[in-house]
């Protein structure tokens, strides 16, 4: 319970431990507003055919890692309902909340705080719970009971939210050539849940609240709500994704960075104007922090299963696209992924293959 962010809700200044190295701190917080991820609307509803759909999807993926969606399904009532009781369960009482903590990050659900409180460095603005939610009725005896309509409402959510990501999934694997239901299976057979809170913060300018990192997993949904603080990494800047009401933020993980990348390859040899842009990739992104509003996401991240192997997809590797990365477990690479605190730089090395 001392380590909780959301305990420091009176403090007058940032303690030592939560100021980051000078070279990493987030400097002036000015929101580029000119420069945002691709926004990609699901609807189709202004004569885009699917096609077309797909493609923004692929591009965006390929130049930022990153993109948004709208008109997506999932209904309004849901996405407020979530928002509601993601505040409300960090604006319960702290013992409340603190009830839920441990360390332990292979505990199923939990509440903890920073990333990785007893090995890192320096610790980070944000208190987060998590657990696993899919399928909902073999995990929900797990989640938390308060506020009361936690487990109805996060419920509701995650299985609107599966068919989503299961969705995105399939048009991506379709703009690829696979075959319909391609990462269906193992590869997106777990799914965890996870509301991030950032409690105002006294001097933004030193601390952050998640450190520059890529997300492990297949594929990331983000509910950002209204308030800035997620950012990308594009060309060398960090971009502000602009908070959009109802709008979900999309982002590629490693999983699918293992798979895409043949593909681009391939794009490049035989298509070069469609694929001058870069790769396909799991961006890194980082959280910042304010000191006037308390920012609450909830995410949605869409894993392989432990055991299973993850390749590059053997239909798009041939004699000029080479697979660049060898078969993997995936409990393989994600106990290296934690080992390296998420290092993106590091995450994927050993995993590639020579040239
Ligand atoms: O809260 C956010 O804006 C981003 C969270 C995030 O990047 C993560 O949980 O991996
Ligand atoms: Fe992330």
């Amino acid at each position: 319970m001392e380590k909780l962010v959301s305990k420091r809700i009176n403090i007058q200044s940032v303690p030592e431990s939560y100021v980051v190295p000078l070279e990493k701190r987030p400097g002036n917080l000015v929101v580029p507003l000119c420069k945002t991820i691709p926004v990609v609307d699901l609807g189709g509803g202004d004569g885009r055919d699917q096609t077309e759909i797909i493609q923004q999807i692929l591009k965006a993926s390929q130049e930022f890692g990153f993109f948004q969606v709208i008109n997506h399904g999932v209904s309004g009532k849901t996405i407020s309902d979530m928002r509601s009781v993601a505040k409300e369960f960090f604006e319960m009482p702290v013992e409340d909340i603190a009830s839920l903590y441990s360390d332990d990050y292979k505990q199923t659900s939990r509440v903890y705080t920073s990333v990785d409180y007893h090995n890192e460095e320096v610790h980070y603005w944000r208190d987060n719970l998590r657990h696993l939610c899919h399928p909902v009725e073999e995990c929900m005896h797990l989640w938390p009971q308060k506020p009361t309509r936690y487990r109805d409402v996060v419920g509701t959510f995650s299985v609107e939210m599966r068919q989503l990501g299961l969705r995105i999934l399939d048009m991506i694997g379709e703009g690829l050539g696979l075959e319909s239901g391609y990462f269906g299976d193992g590869l997106s057979k777990v799914q965890s849940f996870s509301i991030n809170h950032y409690p105002p913060c006294p001097d933004p300018s030193l601390t952050l609240g998640l450190p520059k990192h890529s997300d492990p997993n297949l594929i990331s949904l983000l509910l950002q709500g209204d308030v800035y603080g997620l950012q990308v990494f594009k060309d060398g800047q960090w971009i502000a994704i602009e908070p959009l009401p109802n709008a979900f933020v999309v982002n590629i993980g490693h999983q699918l960075q293992v798979y895409l990348i043949p593909m681009v390859l391939w794009e490049f040899i035989h298509r070069p104007s469609i694929a001058s842009n870069g790769m396909l990739r799991s961006a890194d992104h980082r959280v910042v922090t304010n000191s006037s509003v308390a920012r609450t996401t909830v995410g949605i991240f869409i894993h392989p299963s432990n055991e299973c192997v993850v390749e590059p997809a053997q239909p798009l590797v041939n004699a000029y696209c080479p697979p660049l990365y060898r078969a993997f477990q995936y409990k393989e690479f994600l106990s290296y992924f934690i080992s390296k605190a998420g290092d993106p730089e590091a995450v994927l090395e050993p995993f590639k293959l020579q040239s």
